[in-house]
């Protein structure tokens, strides 16, 4: 039984109704597929696949090409999932012009809405790309693509001061259309709040237990990506020693011999081995 892809009714309706959905951030087919058979409801494509895929130390290296290719691999592996496709850096900063015609072309990759980082300098590309059609989740707090101005990966909004812009700039992104806002690395008390002043549903990253959602990434639940492991992220898996395991038990059987096995040979007739020599 293939499951129905959530649409955005169905996520507003959660919020008013209580029941949690989660996001799941994955890259390519292979996880798109078992997404797709799970219990989650959406799949984010994120520009961390910058950091996770290509091993580069941020995501402003990211192109659209690259978030295309992936869209259209995930889409591939989970026809029957909601798509949040991630915005690169400078791929709608630029002017509205070039959100709306970036925001499009994730959408006819096989995206189902595209996401937006930023604070209040970014509320008119966001009403920009709604008002052209495509639906938009908004992205405060630990914004990964000007972590430098912060000084990197730093929790947001811990002062009086910051968690009451934020509370401004998640206002700003709801009056300017987004359905959605991920709110990233910041106190569970702030997300709480700004969960009860938003009709719009708040996807935790980093932000607490009282969000409408709740997203990891697929490497971090898995315990493959170590190369940090943030505080909110939960390991339901070691994969990683797994996967190193079954490395180095190929790696092993083939230098003694014992892989490859009749099994995984193929043959040919006598005749034709005769007629060889
Ligand atoms: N694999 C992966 N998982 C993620 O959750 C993720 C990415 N990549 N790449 C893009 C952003 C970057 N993220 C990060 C990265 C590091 C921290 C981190 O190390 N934070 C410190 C807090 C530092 C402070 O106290 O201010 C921590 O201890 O968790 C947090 C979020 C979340 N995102
Ligand atoms: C951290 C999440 C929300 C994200 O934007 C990403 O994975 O790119
Ligand atoms: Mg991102």
């Amino acid at each position: 039984m293939s499951k129905k892809k959530v649409t955005i009714p169905e996520l507003q309706e959660m919020k008013k109704t209580g029941k949690k959905f989660k996001m799941i951030t994955v890259y390519d087919y292979p996880f798109a597929r078992i997404v797709d058979s799970s219990n989650l409801e959406v799949i984010l494509v994120g520009d961390s696949l910058g950091m996770v895929i290509q091993g580069h130390d941020g995501t402003v290296p990211v192109e659209m090409d690259d978030m295309l290719y992936h869209v259209k691999a995930v889409r591939r592996g989970a026809p029957n999932t909601f798509i949040v496709g991630d915005m690169p850096f400078m791929s709608y900063q630029v002017s509205r012009k070039e959100a709306i015609r970036n925001a499009g072309r994730l959408l006819k990759a096989g995206a189902d809405c595209v996401k937006m980082e930023g604070d209040m300098r970014v509320v008119d590309k966001v009403a920009a790309v709604v008002g052209a059609g495509v639906p938009v989740v908004a992205h405060i707090g630990l914004t990964p693509q000007t972590a430098a101005m912060f000084g990197g990966f730093k929790v947001q909004g811990k002062s009086a001061e910051a968690a009451e812009s934020l509370l401004l700039q998640a206002l700003a992104m709801e009056k300017a259309g987004a359905f959605a806002i991920v709110l990233e690395c910041i106190p569970a008390a702030l997300a709480k709040i700004i969960d009860e002043r938003l009709s719009i549903c708040t996807i935790s990253c980093g932000a607490g237990p009282h969000a409408t959602a709740q997203n990891l990434n697929a490497y971090d639940v898995l315990g493959i990506f170590d190369k940090f492991v943030p505080k909110f992220v939960k390991q339901y898996g070691q994969l990683g020693g797994q996967i190193l395991e079954a490395f180095n038990q190929w790696g092993r059987e083939t230098d003694e011999g014992l892989y490859p096995e009749a099994k995984h040979c193929f043959t040919m007739n006598e005749e034709d081995l005769k007629r060889l020599y």
